[in-house]
């Protein structure tokens, strides 16, 4: 597998295309009263399809709330998410279950694996769930692509937790989505393995023009990505691009913030 870094010498530019995900004006407040905390103050900006979107910000900036409320997985308090050309208000919570189940994929820090299912059964669960029959040589293609053809008859328990986050992408490209939201897809695992998985998200948008939304905490990881943004206190503080996208670059704009 071609794990190598991004280069920093050739710059993807964000490509133009529809917008895969539109953030308008979009708000979120945890709790109510007195308790309420404000998470996001107001998020306008566009994904563009086809694109790889970092998500960076201190602890407590609003970066899960905001890939959250975008993926449909938490309603926003005022404002608009249209996703996949889908505006989410309007859905009702089977509307956004099918939405997320057949144009949505997700992958998480932890890997969310079913640990009774062989890595097979695990990736084909979303077409299962959908009642659609996997096909089996796509299956094999796909399990091929994430090098875990070998493991195919395995038990989660019985990966290395870079083969289990392989399976969990897999399992979130299944159904090709147009989007996969990513919450610190690398956040568990060694260099070596997260490179891997970012070498995949990374294909996923250039081979399969899948659109990437990831959250992490770091820069090297964030350096795979054609744009990060940047939150603080749930606003929009900082947007890089082009030859900005180096790993050096993100960690001196996060370190500038932090001061
Ligand atoms: N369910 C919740 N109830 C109350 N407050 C919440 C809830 N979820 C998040 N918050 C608060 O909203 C703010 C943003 O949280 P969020 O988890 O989105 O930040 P984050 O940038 O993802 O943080 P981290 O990097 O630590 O995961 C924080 O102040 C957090 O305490």
């Amino acid at each position: 597998m071609n794990t190598t870094q991004p280069s920093h010498t050739v710059h993807r530019q964000v490509p133009t295309r529809n917008p895969a995900v539109d953030l308008r004006s979009l708000h979120k407040a945890h709790g109510t009263g007195r308790q309420a905390v404000t998470a996001l103050h107001g998020i306008n900006h566009t994904i563009p399809s086809g694109s790889f979107t970092a998500v960076m910000g201190p602890s407590g900036s609003g970066k899960s709330t905001l890939l959250h409320c975008a993926a449909g997985l938490e309603r926003p308090s005022s404002g608009s998410v249209t996703l996949a050309g889908q505006e989410l208000a309007g859905l009702s919570e089977r509307q956004l279950t099918l939405l997320r189940r057949d144009r949505i994929g997700f992958v998480f820090q932890d890997f969310h694996l079913v640990p009774a299912l062989t890595v097979a059964a695990n990736v084909a669960l979303p077409l299962r769930l959908a009642g659609r029959r996997p096909d089996p040589r796509r299956l094999e293609e796909l399990l091929a692509d994430v090098g875990l053809l070998d493991k195919r008859h395995r038990r989660p328990a019985e990966l290395s937790g870079g083969q289990q986050q392989r399976a969990a992408l897999a399992r979130a490209l299944v159904t090709h989505p147009e989007v996969v939201f990513a919450d610190e897809p690398t956040g568990a695992l060694d260099r070596a393995s997260g490179r891997e998985v970012l070498n995949l998200l990374r294909k996923a948008v250039d081979d399969r023009g899948t659109t990437v939304v990831m959250v992490t905490h770091d820069p090297q990881a964030a350096a795979w990505a054609d744009e990060v943004l940047v939150l603080a206190d749930g606003r929009l503080v900082d947007r890089l691009t082009g030859t900005e996208i180096t790993a050096e670059t993100i960690a001196a704009r996060m370190a500038a913030l932090e001061v």
